[in-house]
């Protein structure tokens, strides 16, 4: 496969998965970006600066996330590895369980698929499998892609990804402690089996919560509880565990954002300024905590090529 551009910008957007009781399945797509200026050079350097989130934190060269993923997609059709500048302009915090890592990996995988000269190569389905290989999930990546709200699961063809009905008035509010946890140290205080009854009761929870996103969001608390993780993941992150604890007892749909430490709290639009009244007591003033109301993003990630072959269509794709 040829390359057929050589100077590409991507946005991605932050997601938050779970969702409560979706674990490892469903994700949904957060209006707060990174974004991406990828320009290929005639040399073998790659040079990667770093602006916002991760700035003098992560790699800044070949072993970049972002580089690895775009590396690794090129050489899956056979294109030609060159270096490249890559400039990065970050809002999605890192370790706080917003997605950094997929939507990182998403963007290097849509940047190579906009390189090419048949960008066509690579669907939606492919930039999900090729992300999940990074991830080991696709919670993340299908909604980093698609943007809204998605359910993703892997079968014996791999990972695939469906969009979820996700009814205007449900808003978003996520609450960012400045400490961080990796996914790999909260994925590793998880038992390795849990009781039928939890089962059983987290697949009903997980399966109102599609209803109650596309059409029924009174039942979001109901709907958000889980028995599967957040419990276990209580001990390494017990700020967040205390403040999800509080705002469910509210009545707010609380839960922990991916593998956490942030708080996602669903509401409709018009319980918003009492979400605001409970937050100013527990979190407001409190060191360490922010609280972001970014919006739902339904575009997932876009390429644009800037330079080279004529722009073909390279949005991130659709699902089915
Ligand atoms: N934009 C980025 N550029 C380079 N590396 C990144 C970027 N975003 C994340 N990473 C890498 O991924 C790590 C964070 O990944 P991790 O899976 O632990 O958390 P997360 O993806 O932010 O949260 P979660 O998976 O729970 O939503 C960072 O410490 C960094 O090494
Ligand atoms: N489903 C994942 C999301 C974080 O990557 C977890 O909770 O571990």
């Amino acid at each position: 496969m040829q390359l057929g551009a050589d100077h590409v910008v991507v946005r991605v957007p932050a997601t938050s998965a779970n969702l409560g009781p979706g674990f490892d399945s469903l994700g949904l797509a957060l209006a707060l970006y990174d974004e991406l200026d990828v320009r290929l050079v005639a040399s073998d350097d790659v040079v990667v600066e770093v602006f916002g989130e991760g700035a003098g934190q992560v790699p800044t060269g070949a072993d970049h996330l972002v580089v690895r993923a775009l590396h690794h997609t090129l050489e899956l059709v056979g294109a030609p590895l060159t270096g490249l500048r890559l400039t990065c302009s970050n809002h999605v915090p890192h370790s706080r369980g917003l997605g950094s890592s997929a939507a990182a990996v998403v963007a290097g995988v849509v940047a190579a698929r906009a390189l090419l000269a048949d960008p066509h190569a690579l669907d939606a389905d492919a930039v999900l499998r090729i992300a999940t290989e990074f991830e080991g999930h696709p919670d993340n990546a299908a909604p980093a892609i698609s943007g809204g709200a998605t359910v993703a699961w892997s079968g014996p063809g791999g990972p695939r990804a469906v969009g979820l009905e996700l009814d205007p008035a449900i808003t978003a509010t996520v609450l960012v402690p400045d400490a961080r946890l990796a996914t790999s140290r909260a994925r590793a205080a998880l038992p390795a089996s849990v009781p039928h009854e939890d089962a059983a009761y987290t697949a009903g929870r997980a399966a109102l919560l599609v209803e109650a996103l596309a059409r029924r969001p009174e039942l979001l608390l109901d709907a958000t509880d889980d028995r599967l993780h957040q419990q276990y993941r209580a001990g390494v992150m017990a700020a967040s565990a205390e403040l999800l604890r509080a705002l469910r007892a509210e009545g707010f749909a609380a839960t922990i954002s991916g593998a956490g430490p942030t708080v996602l709290v669903l509401t409709e639009q018009g319980q918003v300024a009492d979400l605001d009244a409970v937050l100013a007591g527990l979190v407001d003033g409190v060191a360490g905590w922010r609280v972001l109301r970014p919006g739902i993003d339904t575009g997932g990630a876009r390429a644009r090529r800037l330079a080279g072959a004529p722009e073909p269509g390279t949005r991130g794709g659709t699902m089915q």
